[in-house]
């Protein structure tokens, strides 16, 4: 039994805990909010974040960051990408021994285009942690939280942290690879959001299955160009945390990148559609980025950039793709070929 801080009392952060909880580990889940600390632990519910789920006797919620991180062996920020500067700050106020140190944020900051991790390093001391572990994958909270069969990756370029998160977390309902390339995992985690808002448009214009399919894969080849670029491995973009959480993520209500999408395509403008969300669509400020990296890399992107049109220039969604599939002619897998090595069947 280890005791686990998880920063983030969200729908991920929640399930995470109740994942953490079934394995009989001490958890505390910090919230900035007291109320919501003290509805977990005298109704044992999340109400707003995750209804109708039974929150386990061994979470105790604490609005006090110093208390959550007193004695504890294991960090999980799962906080939205646009929170972790913040809340690692406080963490570095409060935090005086050395933790595991584990991130399930799917996200990539604009401007300063960094991963999550690449955040945490630039806040947090060096002393306070070993190597950084992220945790991806096709997993949503309210499936989690039922014990659905759930598989995803953990990725650190120490191994052996990555081995103890997936000892930490691993279950029978849970099951937990590891991956040595943490570049792959986090800009396959972070732009398959880019994808489902783009599904969510799809699905709210009233196209089909076909334009769907067509947005996965060419999504993925997308991904798979910049991932690339960046130093990732081209096999991460064919695992749990690129193929796998594109098809999750474009494909079910439960995705809030798909629902904003779907609200977009269907004539919302981008404020209502965030306003009525009440929850983090990490795909729009990703959007941002991932346009920006594929300057920054000269990268051809045509969905990255069609997306970035809607959202920030006020596009008609339709439009866009008018313009997306009257592109010039190309080859399937142009660029894809010369990255996966001189193939003759390519
Ligand atoms: N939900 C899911 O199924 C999955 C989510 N993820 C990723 O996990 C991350 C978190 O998402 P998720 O839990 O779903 O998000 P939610 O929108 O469900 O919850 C976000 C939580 O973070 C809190 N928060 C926001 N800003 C701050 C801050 N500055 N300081 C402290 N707490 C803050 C919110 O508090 P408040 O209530 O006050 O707003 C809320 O408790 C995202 O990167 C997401 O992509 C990854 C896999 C699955
Ligand atoms: O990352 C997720 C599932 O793997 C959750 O996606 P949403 O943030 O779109 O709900």
């Amino acid at each position: 039994m280890q005791k686990v801080t998880v920063l983030g009392a969200g729908s991920w952060g929640t399930a995470l805990s109740i994942v953490l909880a079934d394995h009989n580990h001490e958890v505390r889940l910090w919230t900035h909010r007291k109320e919501q600390a003290e509805e977990i632990n005298n109704k044992r519910q999340n109400e707003r974040y995750l209804k109708n789920i039974t929150i386990p006797e061994n979470i105790i919620a604490y609005d006090d960051m110093k208390a959550s991180l007193e004695d504890t062996d294991v960090l999980v920020f799962v906080v939205p990408t646009k929170a972790v500067r913040e809340v690692a700050n406080q963490v570095k106020e409060c935090l005086n021994h050395q933790v595991t140190l584990i991130h399930a944020a799917k996200g990539i900051e604009p401007d300063s285009l960094k991963r999550v991790s690449e955040m945490l390093v630039e806040e947090l001391p060096e002393h306070l942690y070993r190597d950084i572990v992220v945790l991806s994958g096709p997993s949503h909270a309210e499936e989690v939280s039922l014990r659905q069969p759930t598989t995803v990756t953990v990725s650190s370029k120490n191994i052996e942290e990555a081995e103890k998160a997936q000892d930490l977390f691993m279950n029978e309902k849970f099951r937990v690879y590891t991956n040595p390339d943490i570049v792959g995992v986090e800009i396959g985690g972070a732009l398959k959001n880019i994808i489902a808002l783009g599904a969510g448009i799809s699905d709210g214009l009233g196209y089909g299955d076909n334009a769907k399919a067509a947005l996965i894969t060419r999504g993925l080849a997308e991904i798979t160009r910049l991932g690339v670029k960046m130093g990732a491995n081209p096999l991460t973009f064919a695992g749990l945390t690129g193929i796998g959480d594109l098809i999750v993520t474009c494909t079910s209500q439960h995705s809030r990148n798909w629902r904003a999408g779907n609200m977009l395509g269907k004539g919302n403008s981008l404020n209502e559609v965030l306003d009525q969300m009440g929850m983090v669509v990490e795909g729009v400020r990703t959007t941002k980025a991932a346009y920006q990296l594929s300057l920054e890399y000269q990268v051809d992107m045509p969905i990255t950039h069609g997306l970035y049109k809607v959202l920030f220039e006020q596009k008609q969604p339709k439009d866009v793709v008018d313009q997306l599939m009257t592109r010039v002619k190309r080859h399937e897998m142009e660029d894809l070929s010369s990255m996966l090595g001189d193939s003759k069947t390519l």
